[in-house]
């Protein structure tokens, strides 16, 4: 649901209804001057959704073009406008109601019937100038559309507010009183300008009103009669009406492109900036509307190739996908209410969302330290127990060598710290005690060494000589270092030695 606020700018819904454009075509009779000039009838309509092109294809004509085209309506030449409005375009004109944009559109050749439709489909207008000439196109930085639809505003543009049917009759006129009007040769009278009028409505609705009431729906309904399709070279015009005739085919031309491209799904770039036309509609082409097209095409044979090119657009046209969505408009005040509701909504899901997580993670990590805080003790009660074991030996081993002749004698520090004893050490070639942090390590290693399996393989100083690759394993120690490995057979054979002396 969209929301407005009191000073009119929106917020759209970010989910909007996906829908197709609905397309619908409209076969008029041959007019007086068609009938005159003897043409024929090429189209018609056997069912609601097809028409088909009656005349024989030639060969090549059958690879091009289909015989059979299917929309969501088709409309025949005897159809009433109040038949086509129901069912061409009331329920997406009547969503304006409901909140959501819509537009209707008439696309066609020049005397194909749009104006007699869409006079017929037109109800209101709001977009109305007392002053004459063209309207420029300015970039609205103001509008929050502006962002998300890229819209724009008509310089000069008013808007009236109706007070009742006569009004809206009165500011037709005005309306229709603006709108060019020329002749060129397909029509006596032909429309040489794109007219669009566009009504906004306010409404309510129960579901959308709050409990103060404050809440409405805003949206607009946009009729457009575009100008005729007929090929500048068609018309036989010159001077203002060739060049007339050159904007108006290069905005069709914009629109067919914009269609061709929207239809294909892709998410390329749209060209909506390359005419008025397409800049003013572009929400009603692929955004933020509900909207119907209605392709009227003249059944003559000579206008075949023009019924085609409606036909083809018509085609293109019921690929485009727009996403409506419901445009609600909240006074201030309604809006800083629910925005209050939202924030503590949003407060209660994060304080919730947070303390369950929170505390489970935090218990979580509790307990794995407390593991880690056993397993430590665990491990400091274990080297304990070795070191004081160590310190015997040690002790042992001093004694002895105190015993002993100096010879080849040499004293290494075992230990920065004071607290360790002063290691005499028999044999000088194995000799590799400078980093005395490894002493605690070296001094396990001898302890585990004295088992009796590995005292009898020990049991004279030449076997034990040659232990070039003892295996260790120190619990907890980390016995790869390479501050470690290459000391540790030294320790080995000085303290497994004294333990055989002392045996
Ligand atoms: N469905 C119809 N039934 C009867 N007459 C029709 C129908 N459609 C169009 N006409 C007649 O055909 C003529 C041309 O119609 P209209 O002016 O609506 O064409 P148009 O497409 O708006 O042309 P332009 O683009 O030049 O303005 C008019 O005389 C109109 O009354």
């Amino acid at each position: 649901m969209g929301v407005v606020d009191g000073r009119g700018e929106e917020m759209q819904d970010p989910v909007g209804c996906k829908e197709r454009i609905f397309v619908s075509v409209r076969l008029r009779p041959l007019t007086d001057n068609e009938i005159a000039r003897h043409d024929v009838c090429d189209w018609e309509c056997i069912s609601d959704n097809t028409i088909i092109y009656r005349n024989s294809l030639s060969v090549s004509e059958k690879s091009i073009y289909p015989t059979a085209y299917t929309f969501d309506r088709v409309f025949s030449s005897d159809c009433p406008n109040r038949q086509v409005y129901e069912e061409g375009a009331k329920e997406i004109a009547l969503s304006v109601v409901r909140g959501i944009n819509s537009s209707i559109f008439a696309y066609g050749q020049t005397g194909s019937g749009k104006t007699y439709t869409m006079t017929a489909i037109t109800y209101r207008g709001d977009i109305l100038s007392a002053e004459s000439g063209s309207l420029r196109l300015l970039d609205d930085p103001e509008n929050y559309f502006a962002r998300e639809e890229r819209m724009s505003r008509l310089e000069r543009l008013t808007e009236e507010t109706l007070r009742d049917s006569n009004h809206f009759k009165e500011l037709l006129s005005i309306c229709e009183a603006q709108t060019q009007i020329g002749e060129n040769s397909l029509t006596e009278t032909s429309i040489r300008s794109h007219q669009t009028l566009k009504v906004t409505v306010e409404s309510s609705a129960l579901e959308f009103l709050d409990n103060d009431k404050s809440s409405t729906l805003v949206a607009s309904v946009n009729f457009v009669d575009l100008a005729g399709t007929e090929g500048v070279s068609q018309t036989s015009s010159a001077g203002a009406r060739l060049k007339e005739g050159c904007h108006i085919n290069r905005s069709l031309l914009t629109l067919g492109t914009v269609i061709r491209k929207l239809s294909t799904g892709r998410n390329g770039h749209i060209p909506y900036r390359d005419s008025k036309l397409t800049w003013i509609l572009q929400y009603s082409l692929g955004g933020n509307a509900r909207t119907a097209i209605i392709c009227t095409m003249s059944p003559a044979r000579t206008h075949v190739e023009q019924s085609r090119n409606t036909l083809l657009f018509a085609s293109c046209a019921k690929e485009v996908t727009t996403k409506a969505q419901v445009n609600v408009v909240m006074s201030d005040k309604a809006l800083v209410k629910q925005l209050q509701r939202e924030l503590a909504k949003l407060e209660n899901e994060l304080r919730s969302a947070g303390m369950a997580p929170t505390s489970s993670i935090s218990d979580a990590l509790l307990r794995e330290k407390d593991l880690e805080i056993e397993k430590l003790r665990k491990e400091v009660a274990i080297l304990t127990q070795q070191r004081d074991l160590a310190w015997s030996v040690v002790e042992g081993l001093r004694q002895a060598a105190d015993n002993e002749s100096p010879r080849d004698e040499k004293t290494v520090k075992a230990g920065s710290d004071s607290q360790y004893p002063k290691l005499r050490v028999r044999d000088r070639d194995s000799m590799d005690f400078e980093n005395s942090t490894i002493v605690r390590p070296i001094l396990t290693v001898g302890v585990r060494c004295c088992s009796p399996s590995d005292r009898q393989s020990f049991s004279s100083e030449d076997n034990f000589l040659q232990l070039p690759d003892f295996k260790l394993t120190i619990p907890h120690a980390s016995v790869s270092s390479p501050q470690l490995s290459p000391r540790i057979p030294v320790s080995v054979r000085t303290t497994l030695v004294q333990e055989e002396d002392r045996d």
